[in-house]
């Protein structure tokens, strides 16, 4: 079955054709500046589309160069928020894209644009299956002492004010794989599932399902990522309100303005490795803020899954900088965590370990794939409904 894997953000669109059967990538691409006209660039700078039709209409001009004749089956999505109601992928009609619309505003970054990109499917090809597979499906299974705030009730029963994570697809995929590497069975895995890419999250994992996560109401919660604060006291919202900031400043300072860019000027790692390895002082310490408040999630998740059996490293971020990793590993001694420097400076496209032989829990570089699980997952719900 060939599967179309549309991953949809405000301004951009990521796809991929996959082969479900042959396990293969077709063809995979990236559409950036929808909306943005030629967003202030140079006279010679190409234009980006006007909207998500549009940009879908270079996707199909591009399937047909490169499948020929060959149509897609089916079409998955990436959904960023699929609230409580969504445990699972779905079949999408007319009436699921309206519940996914009616969580816009719990994850404003992204559902929006995931709406978007089905119902321009659904509009450019009326028969086309499709179906939604969530962010949030995976953390369905996190109990209620977990995903409670300690606020008034009707917060949660008239708002649906709760903790929900997200990168589920991802957490799921890398602990799988993470199960095999090891040799246990994934009903079996105990370990804490650090994504970290420009959103970053990390998952407790206890016999193969979440238990915890960091991210909470809205993908905010949590670490220091790229662009966002993660974890803050909340009357700093209250204060900043009070001075005269309006909710869009205060979300976009959050979202979009702080995290590694506001500590170090960059929400590359790469380059904020680099500076600080050249002697940037706040580049070094963005590192340390990152760093330390990671290793407090992957102490608390070692107790929640009741001692992990493995901590393992995904995403951008946890796949490629070995620099980080390690200063990371470095303020997680008192759990008897050592690397092997070599083992971890390795560049590989494989799962493996890099922690040392004394290392008393394994530390695994595992790379995600999002788009071979929505692909998989699509064929499944695809079948099962034919
Ligand atoms: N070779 C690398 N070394 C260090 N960091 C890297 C490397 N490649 C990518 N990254 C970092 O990964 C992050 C992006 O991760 P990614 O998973 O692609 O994010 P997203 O899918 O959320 O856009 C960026 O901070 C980027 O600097
Ligand atoms: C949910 C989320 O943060 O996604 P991303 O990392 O793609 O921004
Ligand atoms: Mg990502």
């Amino acid at each position: 079955m060939l599967v179309l894997v549309i991953n949809s953000g405000s301004s951009s669109l990521k796809y991929q054709v996959r082969d479900v059967d042959a396990g293969t990538v077709l063809a995979e691409g990236l559409i950036e500046r929808i909306g943005m006209g030629n967003g202030g660039l140079g006279d010679g700078e190409p234009m980006g589309p006007r909207d998500h039709a549009e940009a879908l209409e270079q996707v199909d001009a591009e399937l047909h160069r490169v499948l020929g004749d060959r149509a897609v089956d089916a079409v998955g999505h990436r959904v960023v928020h699929g609230g409580e109601r969504f445990a699972e992928p779905v079949l999408v009609d007319n009436e699921i894209i309206r519940a996914i619309e009616r969580l816009n505003p719990l994850a404003p970054l992204h559902n929006p644009a995931n709406v978007l990109g089905l119902r321009a499917i659904a509009e450019k090809w009326p028969d086309m299956p499709q179906a939604a597979v969530f962010d949030t499906a995976f953390h369905r299974s996190i109990p209620e002492h977990a995903w409670r705030y300690a606020v008034p009730d009707w917060l949660y029963t008239r708002h649906g004010i709760r903790r929900y994570g997200f990168h589920g697809t991802s957490h799921e995929y890398v602990a799988h794989r993470a199960a095999a590497l090891l040799d246990v069975a994934p009903e079996a895995f105990d370990g804490v599932v650090l994504h970290l890419g420009n959103g970053a999250s990390a998952t407790a994992v206890a016999g193969g399902r979440s238990i915890d996560t960091s991210m909470g109401f809205t993908p905010l919660e949590g670490l220091v990522m790229g662009t966002r604060s993660g974890d803050l006291d909340p009357s700093i919202l209250v204060f900043l309100a009070r001075q005269g900031h309006s909710p869009d400043e205060i979300d976009t300072l959050l979202n979009r303005e702080s995290g590694l860019l506001a500590l170090a000027g960059s929400n590359d790692m790469r380059s904020v490795v680099e500076a600080a390895a050249s002697g940037d002082r706040r580049a070094a310490l963005a590192l340390d803020v990152t760093a330390y408040r990671l290793a407090k999630y992957v102490g608390a998740y070692h107790v929640a899954v009741g001692g992990a059996k493995a901590i393992v490293f995904t995403a951008g971020i946890g796949e490629n900088s070995h620099q980080f990793r390690a200063l990371v590993a470095a303020r997680l001694g008192a759990l008897g965590i050592e690397l092997d420097a070599g083992l971890n400076a390795e560049r590989s496209k494989e799962p493996r370990v890099v922690s040392a032989r004394g290392s008393a829990i394994p530390v695994l570089v595992v790379p995600t794939d999002e788009e071979r699980a929505i692909a998989e997952a699509t064929a499944a719900v695809v079948r099962n409904a034919g």
